[in-house]
């Protein structure tokens, strides 16, 4: 059963608390656990790098953070108080919000239908196309286009728009990457990081690194299920490229 957010546990201590926060998290789907205890932290005002071969729990870890799937041992932790057993909805409305691999946009569904999908945690069709047309213009061209007719960066504007929308404090980013050219891949990460600026903190897993690094505080390396490594995207990324990927 789902936890409501008013029996959320604050977590004792004086330091502030990170923005979201992962302790010892194990996590499965049915009887095959795949994360076994994952440490990671979400800094104010930060964007991590979650890097890593495929298969290293990268999309799973996200979808513990969004609410997807449940936490089976440890904490989901946000802004210090416990989210354990709390819904994708719920978490939305304390800021986090997702944009799942894919982008988790309707294809069937116009640019402002796409975004009226959003007003289910409370904003209204009007401020989320405000938001998304001022942001990016393109998207209030295109507002009775079918979103499944755009090219792939617009399609990831969509994504974006329907997320910020919502006004989140953190942004979880699953492979914006994923079949977009690699200029697009550049404009698009150049967005993002400049999201940081209006307030939001971003965790994002990306399986390209190099895509990521020029906007990443840290980056996370994450192998079989576990964040083996935290430290300077740069760093994290040499060793994925040699320890890992084999060059
Ligand atoms: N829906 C699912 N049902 C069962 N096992 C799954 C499911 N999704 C992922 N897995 C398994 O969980 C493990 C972690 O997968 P995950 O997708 O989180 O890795 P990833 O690092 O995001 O990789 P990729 O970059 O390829 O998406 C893998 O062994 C994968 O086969």
């Amino acid at each position: 059963m789902n936890a409501p957010v008013t029996d959320l546990v604050d977590v004792p201590g004086d330091e502030p608390a990170p923005l979201l926060e992962l302790v010892d998290v194990r996590a499965s789907y049915g009887p095959i656990e795949v994360l076994h205890g994952v440490n990671l932290a979400l800094q104010p005002g930060s964007v991590v790098a979650l890097l890593g071969p495929n298969g290293g729990g990268k999309t799973t870890t996200l979808r513990v953070c969004s609410g997807v799937l449940p936490v089976e041992h440890g904490e989901l932790r946000v802004a210090g108080r416990v989210v354990n057993g709390v819904d994708a909805a719920a978490l939305a409305r304390l800021g986090v919000c997702t944009i799942p691999e894919g982008r988790g946009i309707f294809p069937n569904l116009t640019v402002r239908e796409n975004l009226w999908v959003a007003t289910g945690t409370g904003v209204s069709l009007k401020d989320l196309e405000a938001v998304a047309y001022e942001r990016f213009p393109i998207l209030g061209k295109r507002r009775g286009q079918l979103a499944g007719s755009m090219s792939g960066g617009e399609q990831q504007m969509l994504a974006l728009s329907r997320a910020l929308g919502t006004d989140p404090t953190v942004l979880l980013l699953d492979e914006l990457s994923m079949g977009l050219a690699p200029r697009i891949v550049t404009e698009m990460y150049d967005i993002v990081g400049r999201l940081v600026d209006d307030g939001l903190s971003i965790l994002v897993a990306e399986q390209f690194a190099r895509a990521v690094l020029p906007i990443a505080t840290s980056a996370a390396l994450m192998l079989q299920g576990r964040v083996v490594r935290v430290g300077d995207p740069a760093d994290i990324e040499h060793e994925l490229s040699t320890s890992y990927l084999g060059g």
